[in-house]
Order: C-alpha cells, then sequence, then structure tokens
C-alpha cells in the first residue's frame, strides 16, 4: 500500500472529526461568528510563520538540493500566504490581536518545529503532510457543500483552489517516495507523525473555536 494510503486510512477517524467540527461546519454554512473567524486567522498567521521554518529546516535535513529547493519553495509558499493574510483579512478586518499563540497554536507549531530539528527527514516531512493534505480536504469538502453566498469564501476558495493542489500533489508524491524507501521502523515512526499532526489539526481548530486561552 501506499504510504499516503496508509496514512490516510490511520488517521481518518481524526479527519471526520475535524470535517464534523463546529468550526468548518460553521465555516462551510457562514454562520462561523466573525469574532470567532479573526482569532482564527490571527492564530493562523502565527502558525504559517513556523510552518515556514520547519519546512524550511526540513529541506536542509534532505540528501539532494532538488528536495531542499522543493521544501524552501514550500516554505517561500507559507510566508507569502502569510503576508497575504496581512493584506486582506487583518486590514478587512481590522485584527490588531497580541496575545501571543494559543495553546493549540503552541502546541502544533512546537511540534513541527522540533520534529523538523530532531526527527529524521522522513519523519519531518510527515509530520509536515497534514499540514498540507488534511487542509486540502477540508476545502474541498467545504467547497462541495458550501452555502453561498459565503463570508469566509476567499478563505474556501484558497483551500480548495488550483494552486494549492499542486503543492499538495508534490508533497503526496514525494511522502510516498520516502515511505516507499524507509525501513519499517522508519515507516511507522512516519505514521506516527502524521497522526500526530493530525490530532494537532484538530487541537488547531478547536482552540480557533473556542478562542483558547492560557488558564494560567
Ligand atoms: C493550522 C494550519 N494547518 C495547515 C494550513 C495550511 O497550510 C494552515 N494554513 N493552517
Amino acid at each position: 500500500m501506499k504510504f499516503t494510503e496508509q496514512v490516510w486510512n490511520a488517521a481518518l477517524p481524526v479527519y471526520e472529526k475535524i470535517l464534523a467540527h463546529p468550526f468548518n461546519q460553521e465555516l462551510k454554512t457562514g454562520a462561523l461568528p466573525v469574532e470567532t473567524f479573526k482569532f482564527y486567522i490571527y492564530q493562523d498567521s502565527l502558525y504559517l510563520a513556523d510552518f515556514a521554518r520547519a519546512l524550511a529546516v526540513a529541506g536542509t535535513r534532505s540528501s539532494t538540493s532538488g528536495e531542499l529547493l522543493e521544501f524552501l519553495q514550500f516554505a517561500q509558499n507559507a510566508i507569502l500566504v502569510e503576508r497575504a493574510l496581512h493584506e486582506s483579512y487583518f486590514a478587512e478586518y481590522k485584527i490588531e490581536l497580541t496575545s501571543g499563540k494559543a495553546p493549540g497554536c503552541f502546541a502544533y507549531t512546537n511540534y513541527l518545529l522540533a520534529s523538523s530539528a530532531y526527527e529524521s527527514y522522513e519523519v519531518a516531512v510527515a509530520a509536515l503532510l497534514p499540514c498540507f493534505w488534511i487542509y486540502k480536504r477540508v476545502g474541498d469538502a467545504i467547497y462541495a457543500n458550501q452555502t453561498t453566498p459565503n463570508p469566509y469564501q476567499n478563505w474556501i476558495d484558497a483551500y480548495a483552489g488550483e494552486e494549492f493542489a499542486v503543492a499538495v500533489t508534490r508533497m503526496l508524491a514525494r511522502c510516498d517516495r520516502l515511505g516507499e524507501q524507509a525501513s519499517e521502523s522508519v515507516r511507522n515512526r512516519m505514521v506516527e507523525a502524521y497522526l500526530t499532526s493530525s490530532r494537532l489539526e484538530y487541537v488547531f481548530w478547536d482552540s480557533a473555536y473556542r478562542r483558547e486561552t492560557w488558564p494560567v
């Protein structure tokens, strides 16, 4: 079985919970409170800044310059998406939040940064896969069932769109090659990393929905 098929099956219950989460259900119908969306966009800008770093670091752990280039391009794109958030949503919604990372965002970004630095290249890449693939599947599912007009149309279009799809396809192909070449023990750790990041995707959405703050 292809690595990506294996992990998709392994994390299917997590994906289904993500899709059913009220954040995504309300995004789909447009009923999501704007204050919740603002909180999410702010947290996502903090996420994307670290996601870019994790991608770049993972790239430096590869053994070919082709792979390094691929991951540097992913990193560049994450930075450009982060900037676009500021130019569009931050301006449109007058987001002036300064609270920093909520616990959910903190957990996810630090997991990605730690994996990229301290895990093997293959495991680091597997940890980064849900950021692409789960977002793509969620974007597509929302796009296919959304209420129109929808105040969050730009967000939906970005993740259901062609440009993001190209990056996701490249990442999936990369993961399948790495999974195929990996020893059984490395492959098992790759599956574990994919699962952990999938759970953290859920945690991130749930944190945004609750506008999570630090308890102390
Ligand atoms: C939390 C999160 N995961 C994945 C993506 C897509 O890269 C994003 N923008 N935010």
